[in-house]
């Protein structure tokens, strides 16, 4: 039996091993909360040409200077000028062009008199206030200019970065892939949700938990679902799937058990650590590399609750570290307990909890057992208690694991 790890030594040994997946240029879309592998300089101006902020009319600030409800300003109008047709390139002096919001400013103007100053006229407008000169023009270049930078290297890509790079014409940016994790749940009694369930079954709840968290971290999930506790089964299905795996995640199997079917499968290869981590609960952990192609694979305990903290534990600063993604774990926070709580000495718990951000506060929430899903579900954060504090007593400042936010993205 190898000696227990702590959980810094586990994480830091599975740092070590998974590389960051090389970038290439992908599409926008497939971009959406991806760190970008490049900073964009601008090659086009924002905008891109002196344009109308209104619709209205085009003039020369120095005609209309002197309009006002007394004194109003009459001028021809030699035309029309629509966004995206743009036939009136010059403006003669002591005339007006009708102008839509977004068409080109003709040379020659330089303001832009919206129609609720006018008489809206079509071959004179007549025009009763004065606009500031320059108003309600869009200069080009005022917003960006060519050289800008758009996105510096290892930006997380939202909405408003990859909105900025259309506008700047850029159809794709370079960014490391998605992660292609596959799960898979080992458990000669699991079920699928939607079937029947013996005396003696369960359903498979991991595969749901463990493939929706990866697809949450920005991987790309293939749950593949049950496979029984038999190391020839789960050898055959492995193999199947590592063709399209960067990393594999599998439950259950690990511990002392006479069926532990991933440790049986995967020992005598001995690419694959197993042993225990000094943690509670997730304490029968797995980590190493299988295959021809030397997949990655996290081999995580059973009970939902364990592969669950295991996945946000490991997994996910492993699949973010993969596609360049920064800070690699979700950042700890502090809180003061809102309830005293024990703990046995040895082994770190990870207590379940309801975070309050703004009170700055944590509530426990159900009790430490690892097979309990319904409070899981309850909960939004861990309280950590660390290996040696047995007892806490309620107002205790404690350091706490959201479960959610804390990471650019959204995530
Ligand atoms: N003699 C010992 N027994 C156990 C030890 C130990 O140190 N000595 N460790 C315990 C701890 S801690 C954990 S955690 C579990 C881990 O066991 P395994 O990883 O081998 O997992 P299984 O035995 O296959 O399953 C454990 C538990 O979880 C349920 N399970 C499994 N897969 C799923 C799934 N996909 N969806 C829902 N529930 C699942 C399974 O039915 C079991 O109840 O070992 C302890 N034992
Ligand atoms: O470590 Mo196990 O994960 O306590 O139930």
């Amino acid at each position: 039996m190898p000696e227990p790890v702590s959980v810094e030594e586990h994480l830091a040994r599975i740092l070590d091993d998974v590389e960051p997946l090389a970038p290439y240029q992908q599409p926008l879309m497939d971009a959406l909360g991806l760190a970008a592998a490049e900073p964009v300089v601008s090659t086009v101006s924002l905008p891109p040409f002196d344009n109308s902020a209104m619709d209205g009319y085009a003039v020369r600030y120095a005609d209309v200077a002197a309009a006002s409800e007394e004194h109003h300003v009459h001028l021809p109008v030699v035309g029309e000028i629509s966004a995206g047709d743009a036939r009136l390139l010059a403006l003669p002096p002591g005339t007006a062009a009708k102008i839509m919001t977004g068409a080109p400013v003709p040379s020659g103007a330089d303001t832009v008199v919206p129609y609720e100053w006018t008489d809206r006229g079509v071959a004179t407008v007549v025009i009763s206030r004065a606009p500031r000169e320059r108003q309600h023009v869009r200069y080009a270049g005022e917003d960006v200019e060519t050289g800008d930078l758009l996105i510096e290297e290892g930006t997380v890509l939202g909405p408003r970065h990859l909105g900025l790079l259309a506008a700047a014409g850029r159809p794709t940016i370079a960014a490391r892939p998605r992660p292609r994790v596959v799960i898979l749940s080992t458990g000669t009694e699991l079920r699928d949700p939607g079937t029947g369930l013996g005396h003696d079954s369960i359903y498979d709840g991991n595969s749901y938990l463990l493939a929706a968290a990866a697809k949450r971290a920005g991987a790309i999930a293939y749950r593949v679902g049950i496979v029984p506790d038999q190391p020839r089964a789960f050898l055959e299905s492995l193999d199947d799937q590592l063709v399209r795996a960067d990393v594999v995640v599998t439950s259950g199997g690990v511990s002392m058990g006479d069926h532990d079917v991933v440790k049986e499968a995967l020992s005598p290869s001995g690419t694959v650590w197993f042993g225990p981590v000094r943690m509670q609960p997730g304490k029968p952990q797995g980590y190493g590399r299988v295959g021809e192609d030397s997949v990655p694979i996290f081999t995580l305990p059973g009970n939902p609750v364990s592969a669950y903290i295991s996945f946000e534990l490991f997994v996910l600063p492993a699949l973010r570290t993969m596609m360049g993604l920064l800070p690699a774990s979700r950042p700890h926070v502090r809180a003061r307990l809102t309830h005293a709580l024990t703990s046995p000495r040895g082994r770190r718990q990870y207590m379940r909890g309801d975070l309050d951000r703004a009170a700055g506060s944590v509530s426990p929430v159900g009790g430490p057992a690892s097979h309990l899903v319904g409070d899981l579900a309850m909960a939004d954060a861990l309280i950590v208690v660390p290996e040696d504090v047995t007892e806490l007593p309620a107002g205790a400042e404690v350091e706490v694991l959201p479960l959610e936010g804390g990471l650019a993205g959204g995530l």
